[in-house]
C-alpha cells in the first residue's frame, strides 16, 4: 500500500563556481533539515554550475563521479529521497547533457532524466540563450517509483511542452518535479502560469525548484521556487533570495480531484492519441 502523505523541502540555493563550496552548502542544508524529517529534498537546475553554455563542458562529469557520489551519499546519510536538481553530464562519446538524477533513501539512483528540449531562445530586448551550443538532448519521458507514488521529472524548458507532463501522468505520476531556472524576461510572464497550468490540466502536484537570484551573474535566475496542488492552487512560492520551503503533499487530494472532476477519464482517446516514441 502506498503512503498518502509526504513532506517535501525545496531548496532555492546559491550557485557557486566551486563545487567544494556547493557540497559544503548542501551538507549544511541537509543537517539543518534533519530535525524536520522531510521525505524528499529537491534542488535547482544546474545547482553546481553557473548557468552559461561555456561552463557545461567544463563542469560536466560522468554518471557516478564526484558530485553524483556526494548526492548519493547525502541521500543515504539523511535517509531521504534527493532530487539532485540537474548537473552537466558527459557520456562516453563526449556528448554533454543537462541531467537530473534522483536518489532514494539508500542513496541508490532511481531516476535519470536528460533534458529533452534544449533552451534555445532569442527574445527581442530580452533573454537570449542557446543550450544547443554545448549540450545534446535526451530522448525520454522520465517517471519513477517511490514508496509514496509514481513521480515524473523533467528539466525547466521541458515543462513548457504539455505533452511531457501528460505522458508522465498517463504513466502514473502524481507529482512532477522540475528543477528549473527561469529568467528575468520569462519568469514574471510565464513561471507561475506554467506550473499552475500543468497542475490543473494533469491534476497533479507540480514542484519547480530554482536557483536563488544573483544579479551579478551572466544569466539571472527568476528564483520563485513553487509548489502547486492538483487543483491548480499555489501551495507555496519563494521570492528571489536564497532559502527553502517545506510542504506536506497529500496524495489523497490527487485522487479526490481526479475522481470529482474526471478530466483524465474524459479524454477522447478515440479522437486523438498521444504516445511516447521510444528511440
Ligand atoms: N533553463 C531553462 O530551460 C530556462 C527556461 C526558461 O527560462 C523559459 O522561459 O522557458
Amino acid at each position: 500500500m502506498s503512503m498518502a502523505k509526504l513532506k517535501v523541502a525545496q531548496l532555492q540555493t546559491k550557485v557557486y563556481a566551486e563545487k567544494k563550496q556547493t557540497i559544503e552548502m548542501l551538507s549544511s542544508y541537509l543537517e539543518t533539515l534533519s530535525p524536520e524529517n522531510v521525505d524528499l529534498i529537491t534542488l535547482p537546475e544546474m545547482f553546481a554550475c553557473p548557468y552559461q553554455t561555456s561552463n557545461f563542458p567544463i563542469y560536466a562529469e560522468r554518471e557516478g563521479d564526484g558530485l553524483w557520489q556526494t548526492c548519493s551519499e547525502l541521500a543515504k546519510q539523511h535517509r531521504v529521497y534527493l532530487s539532485a536538481g540537474s548537473m552537466p553530464e558527459v557520456d562516453e562519446a563526449g556528448k554533454v547533457f543537462n541531467t537530473a538524477y534522483v536518489f532514494d533513501r539508500e542513496g541508490k539512483q532511481i531516476a535519470k532524466h536528460r533534458k529533452a528540449h534544449l533552451f534555445d531562445i532569442n527574445i527581442q530586448d530580452g533573454q537570449h540563450f542557446k543550450e544547443s551550443d554545448t549540450l545534446a538532448s535526451g530522448n525520454h519521458v522520465t517517471v519513477f517509483d517511490t514508496e509514496f507514488c509514481k513521480m515524473g521529472i523533467c528539466i525547466c524548458y521541458d515543462f513548457r511542452f504539455p505533452e511531457i507532463a501528460r505522458l508522465m501522468v498517463t504513466k502514473g505520476a502524481k507529482i512532477i518535479l522540475v528543477p528549473a531556472a527561469f529568467n528575468m524576461t520569462t519568469g514574471p510572464a510565464h513561471w507561475e502560469l506554467m506550473f499552475r497550468s500543468r497542475a490543473v490540466d494533469n491534476q497533479a502536484y507540480t514542484l519547480g525548484t530554482a536557483p536563488a537570484r544573483d544579479s551579478s551573474s551572466e544569466y539571472i535566475s527568476w528564483g520563485h521556487s513553487i509548489a502547486v496542488g492538483p487543483w491548480g492552487n499555489v501551495i507555496g512560492e519563494l521570492e528571489e533570495g536564497e532559502g527553502y520551503m517545506i510542504h506536506e503533499l497529500d496524495l489523497d487530494v490527487v485522487d479526490q480531484v481526479r475522481a470529482q472532476l474526471p478530466l483524465l477519464h474524459h479524454r477522447r482517446t478515440d479522437m486523438y492519441v498521444l504516445e511516447e516514441v521510444r528511440k
